[in-house]
């Protein structure tokens, strides 16, 4: 039987109206979300999801702007605008969209931001929290893979994982959380040997390594949740996944497909990022305030459907 096809674009469209619904609440006790993207020079596909962002935090009643710098901006340039955000009190989360030009230090740009403002979880001190299990804010397509297991119903606890690619972006934070929700995970690269040997053992497979399916259907086993995180441009344009989708459909039980599965997540989980950030400055327990939003939420979509409005 055909895999279950994880609507990832559904569910990044539910996680952004209860953060919508908690933005209302946090406004209300004088922390309207803020989020400041920073975008360097004139990468086309940068600029598609820099817009994206605005356009999800402004829908969701978050205060947003988009700084616009030029690829030739030097580094100190850079730093200062990432200061002068630090020191903003309406700024609650500093977004620096990768990948930076050539000639400038993304790792020192990323130090330099406010730890409790670096939404994308990025800082060394939200990268040592992830793996200490203490509060950061954690990166937001690993976030996002969790958030689409758990809302398909997927256990993680137990099962095997098995990561293909090993970025700091997403191979290995989402390895962490993984192994924080007790699975047994490894970590899979160009290196290892048997890569499909070693995919056919998982439970969870997650491909992250941006190679146009990479991972044939022989590879999944029978069963098996498949996260697709890849995006690769077709020779016709498309977008294609590190996955082939419809040989791994076969045999997995659950697979997101490429567009529309892991990708929106990307951009709700930076907006639930950001509304946390303004819930821990308000003294709020940002996790409570999500619950409370997650059922006030569901209870306006419930009455919306009663009256025919969602049809
Ligand atoms: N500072 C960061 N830079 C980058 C990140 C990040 O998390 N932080 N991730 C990626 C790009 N990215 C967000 O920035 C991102 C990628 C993909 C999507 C998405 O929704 N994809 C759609 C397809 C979009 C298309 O048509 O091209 C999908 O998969 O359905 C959102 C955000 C690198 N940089």
């Amino acid at each position: 039987m055909a895999a279950e096809t994880i609507d990832g674009k559904g569910i990044a469209a539910l996680v952004r109206a209860e953060v919508g619904v908690a933005a209302q609440r946090l406004t209300a006790a004088g922390q309207r979300p803020g989020l400041t993207v920073v975008l360097v020079g004139e990468d086309p596909a940068s600029q598609v999801y820099v817009r994206n962002k605005d356009r999800a935090a402004d829908r969701a009643g978050f205060r947003v702007e988009t700084r616009k710098l030029p690829a030739q901006t030097p580094q100190a340039e850079l730093l200062a605008l990432v200061a002068e955000l630090n020191a903003d009190e309406a700024v609650h989360g500093i977004l620096v969209q990768l990948p930076l030009p050539g000639g400038l230090d993304a790792d020192a740009v990323v130090r330099a931001i406010d730890p409790a403002k670096d939404v994308d979880g990025l800082h060394p001190d939200n990268v040592a929290a992830l793996w200490m299990g203490t509060p950061g804010h954690r990166p937001c397509t690993p976030s996002g893979c969790v958030e689409l297991l758990d809302r398909t119903g997927i256990d993680i606890a137990g099962r095997n994982a098995v990561v293909i690619g090993r970025s700091l972006l997403v191979g290995k934070p989402l390895a962490a959380l993984l192994l924080a929700r007790n699975a047994t995970v490894t970590i899979a690269h160009s290196r290892t040997a048997d890569l499909a040997g070693l995919a056919r053992g998982a439970d969870i497979l997650v491909a992250a390594v941006g190679r146009a399916e990479l991972v044939r259907g022989n590879w999944i086993k029978p069963g098996a949740a498949v996260l697709d995180v890849g995006i690769n441009r077709g020779a016709d344009g498309s977008l294609v996944g590190d996955v082939a989708f419809d040989e791994a459909r076969e045999r997995a039980a659950a697979i997101t497909p490429v567009p529309g599965g892991v990708g929106p997540m990307t951009i709700a989980m930076l907006l639930r990022n950001t509304a946390a950030a303004a819930a821990r400055r308000a003294g709020l327990d940002a996790e409570q305030v999500f619950a409370e939003a997650r059922l006030i939420a569901a209870e306006r979509s419930a009455s919306a459907a009663g009256s025919g409005l969602a049809r």
